[in-house]
């Protein structure tokens, strides 16, 4: 489905004036996403994760190297497919306008893929499968709790019927309790819908829970991409810490529940 080649990414440095530093931020990255796959994206704060979302989503360009989208041209195929890629990110309340109705917010999708053909659910049953009751429809955002707005999010996301989606740390703002609904929400989807999946995050536990094949992303490069059913095998030192320093917090956190 997605293919990216030695993709190379920086931003100028600030307060450089005239010299026109640079930040190298992804440097001669290379990976494939296979059709119908979730694929994690580990990482620390800063490592380049979100702006790698940004080259898949074409909001931003990459200084050389190519992306491919079912063998084509990434510019081009999104073109071709409009409605066919989309995102939910973490900050609900601001990937919303907020004097927008909630049915209009969900049916914003429609304005620019407005083939009939990707049209399949109708507000209802989209609302239906985001566990959400009809009676918000005629709300404004502020009106709904957080959790119930990243449902919003994801369902405008979905609106189309999109064969990629990229999910950028959508339940990490979320606390514990909605989070593991907001998963068990995309649990859901993952199995009914036809849909591959760049799973951005920070938490091993909802890497494991939703995605197949997790990248490790370190120092602008891959550290290692490997199945979530291999994790214990990861070969790079960078993985080891990450899952070692997991795995230790998530002991503690047994021991302070005992
Ligand atoms: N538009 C921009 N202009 C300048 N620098 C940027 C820009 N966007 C990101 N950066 C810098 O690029 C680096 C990577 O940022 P990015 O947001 O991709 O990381 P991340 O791994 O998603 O972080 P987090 O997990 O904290 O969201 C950071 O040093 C950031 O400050």
């Amino acid at each position: 489905m997605l293919e990216m080649k030695n993709v190379y990414k920086s931003y100028p440095k600030k307060g450089t004036g005239f010299r026109k530093e640079k930040l190298s931020v992804l440097a001669d990255l290379s990976f494939q996403i296979n059709t119908g796959e979730w694929v994690a994206l580990l990482g620390e704060s800063g490592s380049g994760k979100s702006t790698l979302g940004r080259l898949i989503l074409g909001l931003e360009e990459a200084d050389r190297g190519s992306l491919l989208l079912e063998g084509r041209n990434a510019t081009a195929w999104r073109k071709e497919n409009r409605g066919q890629m989309s995102v939910v990110f973490q900050d609900y309340t601001s990937s919303v306008n907020p004097a927008f109705r909630i049915k209009d917010i969900i049916n914003e999708p429609l304005k620019v893929s407005c083939r009939n053909n990707c049209i399949r659910e109708t507000t209802k049953s989209l609302m239906g499968k985001v566990g959400l009751p009809l009676s918000l429809l005629n709300r404004y955002p502020h009106e709904l709790s957080g959790g119930q707005l990243q449902r919003i999010c994801i369902a405008r996301a979905i609106r189309t019927n999109p064969r990629f989606l990229v999910l950028d740390e959508a339940v990490s703002s979320l606390d514990i309790s909605i989070q593991t609904q907001i998963l068990d929400l995309l649990h859901q989807l993952k199995e009914e819908m036809d849909i591959t999946c760049l799973f951005i995050a920070h938490n091993l536990q909802t890497v494991t829970y939703l995605c197949d094949h997790v990248i490790f992303l370190n120092e602008r490069k891959i550290a290692e991409q490997i199945e979530t059913k291999k994790l214990a095998d990861v070969q790079s030192d960078y993985a080891k810490r990450l899952l070692a320093s997991a795995v230790q917090f998530n002991g503690l956190d047994e021991e302070l529940r005992i």
